[in-house]
């Protein structure tokens, strides 16, 4: 008679799904850890990600009517410098703001709430072409949406 009886094969094969299984559990918490432990400095492809992504925000505000008059007069070296950097801390990377408050830049400039969405809508886009996933765009978001205030004119 066979050494190898059906219930051994059974026990044999019921092992090895109890080993994968424990396996895939393991691997998921750890993708799922991994995931969770990125700052969203790093979710934005840290510097160069950040770069890029100002880079094509930057074509977005001056190819639109709405928002370019703005900008007409302004350095956009300058802006982009202090917008990289902006993002760069807000997202908890290794940089610090060292511009002008959010007040004292846009006071003047008399911002009204369309022209603050349209300038949130292109953000948005800028994110969407820089292939930047909604979870990470929504948490980008919710880093400026308290500086509405600092910005739209009373
Ligand atoms: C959450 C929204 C916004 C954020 C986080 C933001 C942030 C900034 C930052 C970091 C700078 C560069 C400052 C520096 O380094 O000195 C800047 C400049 C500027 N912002 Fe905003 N901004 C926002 C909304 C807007 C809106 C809605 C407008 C106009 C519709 C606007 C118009 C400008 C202009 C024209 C400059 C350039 C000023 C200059 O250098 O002459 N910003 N902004």
């Amino acid at each position: 008679m066979s050494r190898f009886t059906i219930s051994s094969i059974s026990n044999f094969v019921t092992n090895i799904v109890i080993i994968l299984l424990t396996f895939s559990v393991f691997s998921c918490s750890s993708i799922k850890e991994s995931a969770e432990q990125q700052t969203l400095y790093q979710a934005l492809g840290q510097q160069q990600g950040i770069e890029r992504l100002v880079n094509i925000f930057i074509k977005k505000l001056g190819q639109d009517k709405q928002i370019f008059p703005y900008f007409a007069k302004a350095s956009v070296s300058h802006f982009r410098q202090g917008f990289i950097s902006h993002i760069c801390e807000a997202s908890d990377g290794p940089c610090q703001y060292e511009g002008d408050n959010m007040v004292d830049i846009h006071t003047g400039m008399n911002i009204n709430e369309a022209d603050f969405n349209r300038v949130v809508e292109l953000l948005v886009l800028a994110m969407e072409e820089a292939g930047i996933d909604y979870p990470i765009q929504n948490k980008v978001l919710a880093k400026f949406a308290p500086l509405r205030g600092e910005i739209i004119k009373i």
